[in-house]
């Protein structure tokens, strides 16, 4: 049966803003509080998503959250209107109003975990957002997270959703962003790959220093465990430590696998070449490309600051790769250099691609945070909700839908301005009726 990998796109929120609220996350702390545009980051985004489906891909769009979180506000004990929380809140406690207000749900590279039914104990595609405990106002996401993958992939035939691991550091996931699979074709049983940043019961592993490891060993053991993959199709390897320390807060940001590439620096891992030894004994059918990126190259801060390896590796009709890069590693010498001699060389990857995802890069999400990868059969996908998928129509119509909500600019000062929820809880309304998704949301269901 053919098979696909479907990227889901985080459409950009109304409330998208700048806040510093990622610490260990460079871009996000430099950008603190700038002036964001939500109209042309959601633009963006929109752009990327058409540009694939143009190159003959299957996308998808996967929805928004609810922000700001009043709910939240309330349960730490703001009260009143809207209006008065949000200006209570403001006033005692700015910083907590920003983590309410924030659009991090577009990437959804950290959404959830999902394992395509090929590697699962019961052939079904398994999900489980990620609980992302470590930054509180990532936190919030996953119970949304989950109502709106349900609300997506609806069929108790081909999908099993799984509730969010505990909300607890120990168990910090931070979901697809920490996780990569290496298969022959999509729909061939792969190799899943966890990579996590410390383990929360065992002292005695290394761990960071001066940033926080977000995701843990124990987190992804319990995903793998959940899913039903088996010893022989996973392997677990720790980050390296000292990348963490150099803001290289998910794996991602490091490391990009699709089909039979692996394309990673060269101090991504702890014990690299263990870790590729268990691959090729693990995936003895396929011969893996390792493209290890060396230091002299590109440095970490190159690649940090340009989002080399937070690419997309797509796989085009004539079964050639392309690589989805922002703009930002066009315009770095090393990178471009790099990037320039890689598609000339021996690998199946033989374009680059470069877009402009400047307002998401400037809170450290590339263009390979904002998607989560579904692979599917042709079965699975005729059963996902199909007003999720991006066609011309959706395209046009979600632009529309941007012009009419979405302002130009949003401020700090702004996030105490209660208009802001109206027109946000209003675009998001009209959304689930776009998107065929019901009431997702807790304001649709009071
Ligand atoms: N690498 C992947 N897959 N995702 C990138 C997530 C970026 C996100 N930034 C933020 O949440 C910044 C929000 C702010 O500062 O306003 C984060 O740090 O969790």
């Amino acid at each position: 049966m053919k098979s696909f990998e479907v990227n889901f796109d985080g459409l950009v929120g109304p409330t998208h803003n700048y806040a510093g609220l990622s610490e260990g996350n460079v871009a996000s702390l430099k950008s603190a509080l700038d002036i964001s545009n939500p109209k042309s980051a959601a633009k963006q985004g929109l752009a990327k998503m058409k540009a694939l489906h143009d190159l003959g891909l299957t996308q998808g769009v996967l929805a928004p959250q609810e922000r700001p979180d009043i709910h939240t506000l309330r349960r730490l004990g703001f009260t009143g209107t809207d209006a008065q929380v949000l200006s209570q809140a403001h006033k005692e406690a700015p910083n907590v109003l920003a983590a309410c207000y924030s659009a991090s749900s577009m990437w959804t590279a950290n959404a959830a975990t999902i394992s395509p039914s090929a590697d699962t104990h019961n052939n079904k595609v398994h999900f489980t957002p990620a609980n992302l405990t470590n930054k509180f106002h990532r936190s919030l996401e996953p119970e949304t997270t989950g109502n709106i993958l349900k609300a997506m992939f609806n069929n108790d035939e081909f999908f099993e959703h799984h509730l969010h691991l505990n909300d607890n550091d120990h168990f910090g996931d931070e979901g697809a962003a920490n996780h990569t699979r290496l298969c022959g074709s999509y729909g061939d049983k792969g190799l899943e790959i966890f990579t996590f940043g410390r383990s929360a019961f065992n002292r005695d592993m290394p761990k960071p220093q001066i940033f926080a490891a977000r995701q843990t060993l124990e987190a992804s053991k319990s995903v793998a465990r959940l899913h039903g993959l088996s010893n022989d199709n996973t392997v677990f390897v720790q980050q390296n430590p000292d990348v963490i320390d150099q803001g290289v807060f998910h794996n991602d940001v490091i490391a990009v696998g699709n089909q039979n590439v692996l394309f990673y620096h060269e101090q991504a891992f702890l014990n690299t070449a263990k870790f590729i030894d268990e691959v090729k004994q693990k995936l003895p059918q396929q011969a893996v490309h390792f493209i290890e990126v060396p230091s002299n190259q590109v440095s970490i801060s190159d690649a940090v600051n340009t989002y080399l390896f937070n690419t997309q590796i797509i796989t085009l009709a004539d079964g050639s790769m392309a690589i989805i890069a922002p703009k930002h590693c066009e315009n770095n010498i090393n990178v471009k250099t790099y990037l320039d001699n890689l598609i000339i060389g021996n690998t199946p990857i033989k374009q680059v691609k470069y877009f402009d995802v400047n307002e998401s890069m400037k809170n450290g999400g590339g263009p390979a945070c904002l998607r989560l990868r579904v692979a599917l059969n042709a079965q699975e996908l005729d059963a996902v909700n199909p007003a999720c998928i991006m066609s011309n129509s959706l395209f046009t119509r979600l632009n529309t839908w941007v012009d009419s909500h979405y302002r130009d600019t949003i401020s700090p000062k702004d996030l105490q301005d209660p208009q802001l929820l109206i027109e946000s809880r209003a675009a998001l309304d009209e959304l689930t009726k776009i998107l065929n998704l019901g009431s997702v949301y807790k304001f649709q269901q009071v």
